[in-house]
């Protein structure tokens, strides 16, 4: 396995990039390659971000030169997020079912972790996200009935969604990482919207259950230089504290978000008056 780095980009730099220069940095177009496990680390929060995909055989989570520590997760924590069949995460040994929709929180300091599908014909699809880690706190496996729900929108504003809260402090003690998922209805368009920033965290999304042809435009920037990146299924977005993170999808869609940095608060939000963006 190779790790591809991210570097963290400014938003002064960010202003000037072309399509192609916003997609190197901003987008991972690959998470999920068969049979395979694929990371990527970003130093936005020092966040590393990837898909486990086993087949008939399971995946080992190996560490790599740049985590810098053996185990990988000796000096940091991990939300796995299943979106696709029935799978196991197996942690020191111990299997943990993961049934789709399934989050389960692997803390610092374990030693061994591995991915199995419960059937090649219908693989997992694992969702990682690992955020550096001060303390171990326990195992958890959270469902979509454990998670905080919230609807959220109005029909008339093409925004209605539902929003859980799988990693949140509520639910599942952590050190820092956050994570949930976040379905759009049907007949909505907008995720996020009215949209925000949050410079003391950074955020991830997974955008997924997505037809071949559907599209999520989904727009980045400072709230007065705002930018786009076209988004199809299974590809993430890395979004710095300084940018907004919200889209409109061209047909059916969901999304997993992870955020990351100085606190859990997941109301800490800085609203963007619409007659702000640019
Ligand atoms: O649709 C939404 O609203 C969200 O999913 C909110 C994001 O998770 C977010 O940006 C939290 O800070
Ligand atoms: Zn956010």
């Amino acid at each position: 396995m190779t790790m591809p780095v991210r570097q963290a980009i400014s938003p002064v730099e960010a202003r000037g990039f072309d399509t192609q220069e916003l997609r190197r940095n901003f987008l991972i177009e690959s998470i999920f390659t068969p049979g395979r496990i694929g990371l990527t680390y970003s130093h936005l929060d020092r966040t590393i971000v990837g898909g486990a995909m086993p087949l008939a055989g399971e995946i080992v989570l190996a560490t790599e030169k740049q985590v810098g520590s053996d185990p990988f997760l000796k000096r940091r924590e991990m939300g796995v997020f299943n979106i696709g069949g029935a799978g196991e995460v197996v942690i020191d040994g111990e299997a943990m079912i993961a049934e789709s929709t399934d989050c389960i929180y692997v803390p610092a300091g374990t030693g061994d972790v591995r991915f199995r599908s419960r059937s090649s014909d219908d693989p997992a699809k694992f969702y990682l996200v690992s955020t550096p880690a001060h303390t171990a706190h326990p195992v958890r496996r959270i469902t979509a009935e454990d998670a905080n729900r919230l609807d959220l929108g109005a029909q008339s504003d093409a925004n209605r969604r539902i929003l859980r809260q799988y990693i949140h402090p509520d639910i599942c003690e952590t050190c820092q990482l956050v994570m949930g998922m976040t379905v759009i209805e049907d007949g909505s368009v907008w995720n996020t919207m009215p949209c925000h920033t949050h410079d003391r965290r950074t955020e991830f999304y997974l955008y997924f259950d997505m037809a071949s042809q559907t599209r999520v435009f989904h727009f980045m920037g400072e709230p007065d230089e705002t930018r786009h990146l076209v988004v199809a299924n299974e590809q993430a977005i890395l979004s710095p504290g300084w940018s907004i993170h919200c889209g409109a999808g061209t047909g059916r869609y969901a999304f997993i978000w992870s955020m990351a940095g100085d606190n859990q608060d997941f109301n800490d939000m800085d609203f963007v008056a619409m007659e702000d963006l640019r």
